[in-house]
This record gives structure tokens, sequence and C-alpha cells, in this order.
């Protein structure tokens, strides 16, 4: 009998853990004085749609794109927001910052899946940043991120 495999977001606990993830990751964004200024006029809804956004991703439920935006919403939000290599470096930090903090699965499995979307993530996010027109189709479906090349938790 084969195992099944769990998805990014089952494994990482599910809507609470990524919600509790983004809740505690916004607050360090605002006390952190380079990202305090690009987040300051953020509404109350950035973390939780940015929660659904990465669990859709992970395999969670599409709360996201059925309720809140799409994958072209969410880049839109970042034109002309003039984003720098050390705001995105300093995003990663804070995230992976957090997610220590929250005991978020660290086995070499998740975190390289977890790494791996967050690179491209946030690079497509300062690309994006840089003009006020962006070469996304509207119509671009939400990302789906899988394991990789391990294929799955070492031990599930
Ligand atoms: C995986 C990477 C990323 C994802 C999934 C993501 C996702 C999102 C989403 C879903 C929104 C819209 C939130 C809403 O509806 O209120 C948003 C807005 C925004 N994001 Fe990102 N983002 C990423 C990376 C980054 C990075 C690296 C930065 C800067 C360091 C950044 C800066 C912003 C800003 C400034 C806004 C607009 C805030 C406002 O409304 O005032 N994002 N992002």
């Amino acid at each position: 009998m084969t195992a099944t495999i769990p998805t990014l977001f089952e494994w990482a606990g599910g809507t609470p853990a990524f919600e509790q993830l983004f809740n505690k990751f916004y607050d360090k964004v605002l006390a952190d004085e380079l990202l305090e200024p690009i987040f300051k006029h953020m509404s109350p809804q950035h973390r939780m749609h940015v929660a659904h956004f990465v669990s859709e991703v992970f395999g969670g439920p599409k709360t996201y794109s059925e309720t809140e935006g799409n994958h072209y919403a969410m880049i839109s939000k970042h034109l002309q927001k003039h984003l720098t290599e050390a705001h995105r470096k300093r995003w990663i930090e804070l995230l992976l910052q957090t997610a220590d903090e929250l005991s978020l699965p660290d086995d070499p499995e998740f975190r390289s899946a977890f790494m791996a979307y967050l690179e491209w993530g946030t690079r497509i996010a300062v690309l994006n940043s840089q003009t006020d027109t962006t070469t996304e189709s509207s119509d671009t479906p939400m990302p789906v991120w899988g394991w990789g090349v391990p294929g799955g938790p070492y031990n599930p």
C-alpha cells in the first residue's frame, strides 16, 4: 500500500497555520524600519488575503480565487510599488523567522518547497512593482506548488 502524500498546505498545518503565520509576520513587517513605510497603508484584510493566497498555492481551499481575487489581481497589487532587492530579502527573512517561531515543519522537504515558492513569488512581485503594467495575462491561473524533486515528506 502506498502512503498518500499530503499537500504542502496539509503538511504545514492547514488554514490555522497559514493565518497565524501571516498575522504574526505582518506584525513584524510593521515593526521593521525598512518595510513599514511600504506596508503602512495596507488594508486590515491584507494579512488574511496573503494567507489565503499562499494556502491555495500550496494545495489548500480556493478561498482566495473564489472570493478575494486571482493571480492577476495579486500581481496588480504590486504595480508601481518600486520594491527593491533589499525589501524582498527582508520580507523573506521575516517570514522565515516567523515560520521558525511558530514551529512550522522544518523538515528539508517542506522547507525546500517553501523556499522555492518564496523565491519565485517574491521575485515576481519585485519585477512587477517596477512599472504600471504587467505582461501577466488577466486569466493566468493560480500557481499550484508541489513538493518538487523530493516528491513528498521523507517520513509522512
Ligand atoms: C510570495 C510572495 C508574495 C505574495 C504571495 C504576495 C501577495 C500579495 C497579495 C495577495 C496582495 C494583496 C493583498 C490585499 O488584497 O489586500 C499583496 C499586496 C502587496 N504586496 Fe505582496 N506578495 C508577495 C511578495 C511581496 C513582497 C516581497 C513585497 C515587498 C517587500 C510585497 C509588497 C506588497 C505591497 C506593498 C502590497 C500592497 C499593500 C497595500 O495594499 O497597501 N509583496 N501581496
